[in-house]
């Protein structure tokens, strides 16, 4: 009976404990940090719009958002700020450059100083990163995998993942980025011969860049991920309508609808997933392949059979977590800035010749391939081709003039174009892990900085009058500050790990249409760019296909 009664008093005491340290956590979380980091800011005079009770001002944003999006553009013109970021553009008005808001309990800094940005990205990369509620919004969907890692997980997780976007590996992946858009434009082409002369383009970039990274990461198909992708598409946006729940305390265990669709869609995903990584494994277990293979998955593979000394192991979790994020972060974010870019030049023909000249003097008439690849890096209008093959003569301060202006060819600089005025991302989110100082400001720990990249691209201040023009010219003569003011792919050690795969894959894309294909926008083309996460063509972007050889 004693013993019974000194369990029950211990387990009491230990429920209690519990119970009280979850209360503090809460209240901490919820209440005592947010307050003071709000007091520690408005001493440094950085103030913003009030903040109500939990939803701080989530709701505020949404009323912005859904005003400034509910009609679409009246032309075709590029100065969406106002539409996709109208929060930003009040905010900063009324309070000035740096300005804090309320994501729930979250408080936000808005910074847009460009030296301040370019500390925060590469002085402190490691003392800031993803947040808690950055994190548990996506949980579900890309889980633990690079994107959302923090800390040392994220520099493991990165070392292992590097070498696949990277020199030769990266190289060798050209051959299958062509055999897929050859695909595409077949299907392309098909669709032309049975009478169809308007295509919604954005559905073939999505397809073509679905397949490449499906072949040249996964060893898997399009027609094998398909299932994939349109699960992802649908988690990430149940997730993006979840995060807004985030802020009530508790909200993630509540047996919501939301709730209940995110988990079931999880669970199917991650089935089709192990499936794949399975076979994968039966293939080295049968004998039919000796190891794992050299692409993302064959790595994440090898790693997980390795037990490492430094404490840090994959599981098939994290195995699982990195192929979503590399599904998504691979497929996604390239096939926008394809279509994206070729409703530009579908609404500007004028560079859309120039480009195709180009495309012709560089390929000497023929169908782009892999071999002329490194000459849209090394030609300008104008300019020696420099290849390796022709030696060099001029002394080194020509030679390098010469480059700097070489590797800005027409692709080059419509390609920058197009990722300045329709970034994958609108914002770029980093928290402060430790107290830090950026330029004359004290950062708290726990604050979150936001980096409004959208409206930095568009700054007339930084771009010109002409900012929210179509100009991709402004590549060749003006110099940029990457790192600064052009940050498509972030900057700093925590930089986009595909970029160059990307930037390959999306020339060779658009070398390949626009040597086959003419292309002009069509009347029924509604311009109406929104955020679901990413900045997307609400409606997607019809063009009036020609092809050329016909
Ligand atoms: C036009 C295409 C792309 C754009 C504009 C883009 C943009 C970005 C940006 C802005 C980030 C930083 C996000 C943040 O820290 O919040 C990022 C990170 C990342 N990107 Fe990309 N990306 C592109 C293509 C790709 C491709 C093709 C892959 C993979 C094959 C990829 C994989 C990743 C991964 C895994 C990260 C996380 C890196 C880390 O945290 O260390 N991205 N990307």
């Amino acid at each position: 009976m004693g013993v019974i009664l000194l369990v029950l008093t211990s387990l009491l005491v230990i429920f209690i404990f519990s119970f009280l340290k979850v209360a503090y956590d809460t209240i901490s979380c919820y209440f005592l940090t947010p307050r003071r980091i709000k007091k520690i800011m408005e001493k440094q005079g950085v103030r913003g719009p009030k903040p109500r009770p939990l939803t701080g001002n989530i709701l505020d944003v949404a009323s912005f958002l859904s005003k400034s999006t509910s009609k679409d553009m009246d032309q075709i013109t590029h100065d969406t700020v106002s539409r996709l970021l109208p929060h930003y553009v009040a905010w900063s008005k009324q309070y000035g450059k740096r300005f804090i808001f309320w994501n729930g309990v979250e408080p936000r800094l808005c910074i847009s100083e460009t030296e301040m940005i370019k500390e925060l990205l590469t002085k402190y990369s490691t003392k800031s990163g993803k947040s808690w509620l950055q994190r548990e919004g996506t949980k579900h969907f890309i889980g633990r995998g690079l994107l959302m890692a923090n800390g040392s997980d994220w520099s493991h997780q990165r070392h292992i993942a590097a070498p696949s976007f990277m020199g030769e590996r990266l190289k060798s992946n050209a051959g299958l980025m062509v055999e897929c858009t050859k695909n595409m434009l077949q299907s392309l082409r098909n669709a032309v011969e049975s009478g169809q002369t308007e295509v919604e383009i954005g559905e073939y970039m999505s397809r073509v860049t679905a397949d490449i990274i499906s072949r040249t990461q996964f060893g898997s198909s399009y027609e094998k991920g398909k299932q994939i992708f349109h699960l992802l598409t649908e988690l990430q946006s149940l997730c993006h309508q979840a995060t807004r729940h985030l802020c009530l305390p508790g909200s993630r265990f509540f047996p919501s609808n939301y709730n209940r669709q995110i988990k079931s869609k999880k669970m199917e995903v991650d089935r089709l997933l192990l499936e794949i990584i399975q076979s994968r494994k039966d293939c080295v277990e049968i004998g039919r392949s000796s190891s794992y293979g050299d692409d993302l998955l064959g790595m994440l593979l090898n790693e997980m059979e390795r037990k490492r000394s430094d404490g840090f192991n994959i599981n098939l979790q994290l195995v699982m977590d990195e192929c979503k994020t590399f599904f998504f972060a691979g497929h996604e974010t390239t096939s926008l800035l394809l279509t994206w870019t070729v409703m530009l030049l579908a609404s500007n023909p004028c560079w859309q010749e120039k480009v195709r000249a180009e495309v012709s003097e560089v390929c000497n008439g023929e169908t782009p391939s892999i071999d002329h690849l490194p000459k849209f890096n090394l030609v300008s209008k104008n300019l020696p081709i420099l290849s390796k093959s022709v030696p060099f003569t001029l002394n080194h301060a020509k030679q390098r003039a010469i480059i700097l202006l070489a590797v800005k060819s027409m692709l080059n600089m419509v390609i920058s174009e197009s990722l300045r005025l329709y970034p994958s991302g609108t914002l770029l989110p980093r928290m402060a892990f430790e107290d830090i100082k950026l330029g004359d400001l004290e950062i708290p720990k726990g604050l979150q900085i936001w980096i409004p990249v959208l409206a930095i691209h568009h700054s007339e201040e930084l771009w010109g009058k002409d900012a929210n023009e179509f100009n991709p010219d402004r590549f060749a003569s003006k110099s940029f500050a990457p790192g600064r003011h052009f940050i498509p792919f972030a900057a700093g050690p925590r930089n986009c790990i595909g970029q160059s795969f990307a930037m390959m894959e999306a020339k060779i894309i658009l070398a390949m249409l626009i040597s086959q294909f003419s292309f002009n926008i069509s009347d029924s083309y509604r311009h109406a760019p929104v955020v679901v996460l990413t900045i997307k063509p609400k409606y997607g972007v019809q063009v009036y296909l020609k092809p050329l050889n016909s």
